[in-house]
């Protein structure tokens, strides 16, 4: 026998589990239902695929029982794929999934107590040490002729040994604890199935005893004569339920349905049920998550959606059956005409699946655009959790993209909550000819730009975009029904607001600017006489091709900023007094000075601080003790 260590990530899970999961402790039972019906899923796809396995004769179910007295224990049992001794040692020694680990890893405290938020990630098999002291897994994985036992405490360490099994699978035996002592009970067994895994679609039987008394009988004592009968009952549907007829089908269904197969304890938003009979003969059946799923902005997030094939299970970890975009997705895709082989390869290039795939997207999107039109406020909280991927998909779905202008929204300078460019375009006086936003920082210091104070005298409203993929995204993008987007902190927006007068007083003002010029050298790209400052003396902006100074710095924090040194344009307002006073004076060290100054404060209005700050306050203070 030997003895092992979890891993240090399992510990902390375990306890983090015992926790925070306290008061739901339930779900035990569901997680290891939903193990279970994974592993017939993987035996009967493997069945169809693997030689070795294909003779394996056997009817696929999942068993419940439980022992009453003193040592309660509650056992469930699959005729799955099972376990080899690595397996065990690899999937219950350790997390197994990287998202997981890092979600964990970034939680607060307070984000530790929610149980709702751990319950999102898959808690499974560590859940039953909620209820358990000790677990013992027997476990014989198909094709092989060992058995194996691992055992474990949940106290840090696990035992393997060898051991019997009549014929694949697994059986998990839980020997409750005080806690768990309620589950040991034919009803509350019944009650947890329906409410957690009646649509898992195998069928899950129950064995307990059930006591007869005949009255025509009398025992020793006269009482009614007592028997015990052992009896195995099916306590689930076992039906896929997006096969069935949507007319049949209520919310309710729908809904815990959608709870069995997330770990989501609330409803849904909504769900879009398809079924499709044309040439291609598919089911969809998706979900929109209340709340985003916790690892949707992770590289390595797992896939919401599962594909069955005839019903049959083929994988839950396909990131190509929706596009990257729509990732928050969950729910089924089961197709009629892919094979059941069917590899990860074949279903990026197979016609079929890319049919279902453009189907699907086209289907999600036009659901999202009637819930905007019909459903505003159901509207909101749809995009306040998923305006951001839909943003992503303008950016790599060009098939898409007239369709996703209209579903993504902007906060503006103008309005209180979200604005679609639809809206902006009917608030534009007949004057206004682009569509203007700001990109990058937050929502209180893009308010705080000084360059929005001449959009707004002109009534002109500004998109405030707070992603950091809004400037790649729009960039790419260009335009909406023909109206360029300008960026307000590019060149090309400048020319906009300049009439006759501001052009005629701009080249008056060619003296300074060189001055400036001068001053600034190797610092500024350029500087040009602005039209559309009132408070501030100046503004830094970028031309229109080039990254942004915020764009730059992120780039070089991403160590991506290598000989990436695009200077910014100083924007200056020529009625200001700093400016005035450089006008006034021939004195170059002065002007120099306040010409620094002057840049250094622009750049700080957008978050950046001076280079070289010791220098910067040596020339404030010499200015301001002048
Ligand atoms: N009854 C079982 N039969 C075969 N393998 C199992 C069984 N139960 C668990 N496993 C294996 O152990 C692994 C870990 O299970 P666990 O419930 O901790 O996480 P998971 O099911 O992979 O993740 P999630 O719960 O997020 O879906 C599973 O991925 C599976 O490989």
């Amino acid at each position: 026998m030997e003895q092992k260590k979890f891993k240090t990530e399992v510990s902390q899970l375990l306890n983090l589990i015992i926790h925070s999961l306290y008061s739901n402790k339930e779900i035990f039972l569901r997680e290891l239902i939903s193990n279970s019906s994974d592993a017939l899923d993987k035996l009967k796809y493997q069945s169809l695929v693997d030689d070795k396995l294909r003779e394996i004769s056997y009817t696929p179910r999942i068993d419940l029982s439980f022992t009453e007295g003193d040592k309660r224990t509650l056992t469930i049992s699959d005729n799955g794929i099972g376990m080899s001794h690595d397996d065990l040692n690899d999937n219950l020694g350790t997390i197994a999934s990287s998202g997981t680990r890092k979600f964990l890893a970034n939680l607060t405290d307070d984000q530790k107590k929610d149980s709702n938020l751990i319950g999102q990630f898959g808690v499974g098999f560590y859940s039953s040490f909620m209820v358990a002291d000790k677990v013992e897994v027997i476990s014989r994985k198909a094709g092989e002729d060992q058995a194996w036992k691992w055992i474990s405490t949940g106290k840090g360490t696990y035992t393997v040994e060898e051991a019997e099994r009549e014929s694949q699978g697994s059986t998990i035996t839980l020997y409750l604890n005080e806690d768990g002592n309620e589950f040991a009970n034919r009803w509350q067994l019944e009650q947890l199935v329906k409410k957690y895994s009646d649509h898992i679609a195998y069928p899950i039987y129950l064995a307990y005893d059930k006591t007869n008394y005949d009255n025509e009988k009398k025992d020793a004592e006269g009482n009614p004569l007592k028997t015990v009968e052992r009896k195995v009952e099916q306590i689930n549907a076992a039906a896929a339920l997006w096969r069935r007829a949507k007319s049949e089908l209520k919310e309710d269904d729908y809904n815990s349905f959608y709870k069995s197969m997330t770990y989501d304890s609330s409803d849904p938003l909504f769900y879009i049920h398809t079924q499709a009979e044309g040439t291609i003969q598919y089911t969809t059946l998706f979900f929109i998550p209340g709340k985003a799923p916790f690892d949707m902005n992770y590289a390595d997030y797992k896939p919401g959606v599962k594909l069955y094939v005839k019903r049959v299970y083929i994988t839950d970890d396909d990131k190509e059956l929706l596009p990257t975009y729509l990732r928050f997705v969950r729910g089924i895709i089961d197709s009629e005409d892919l094979p059941l082989n069917v590899s990860r390869e074949i279903l990026q290039q197979n016609r079929v699946m890319n049919s279902i795939r453009n189907a699907s997207v086209k289907k999600l999107l036009s659901e999202f655009s009637s819930i905007a039109e019909k459903n505003p406020d159901l509207y909101v909280k749809f995009i306040t959790e998923y305006n951001r991927p839909l943003k992503e998909g303008l950016y790599s779905d060009y098939a898409n993209r007239e369709t996703l202008l209209e579903l993504v929204r902007f906060q503006s300078s103008e309005r209180d909550g979200f604005v679609s460019l639809a809206s902006y375009k009917e608030h534009m006086p007949e004057s206004q000819k682009s569509i203007y936003y700001l990109a990058g920082g937050d929502e209180t210091s893009l308010h705080a730009s000084p360059l929005l104070a001449a959009y707004k005298k002109k009534g002109y409203e500004v998109l405030l975009m707070t992603d950091d993929v809004d400037d790649l995204v729009i960039s790419s993008v260009g335009t909406y029904k023909d109206l360029p987007f300008k960026a307000i902190n590019r060149t090309g927006a400048v020319d906009d607001l300049q009439d006759e007068v501001q052009k005629e007083k701009a080249k008056e003002a060619t003296p300074l600017v060189e001055k400036i010029k001068k001053a600034l050298d190797g610092r500024v790209k350029d500087v040009v006489v602005s039209s559309r400052l009132t408070d501030s003396p100046a503004v830094v902006v970028t031309e229109d091709n080039a990254p942004t100074v915020r764009m730059q710095q992120m780039l070089k924090a991403m160590g991506q900023g290598d000989g990436l040194d695009v200077l910014p344009v100083l924007e200056i307002n020529i009625d200001d007094a700093m400016l005035r006073k450089i006008d006034a004076s021939n004195d170059d060290s002065y002007i120099s000075d306040m010409s620094s100054v002057l840049l250094d404060q622009a750049l700080l209005a957008t978050g950046i601080l001076p280079k070289d700050p010791v220098k910067f306050a040596r020339i404030v203070h010499g200015l301001l003790s002048r």
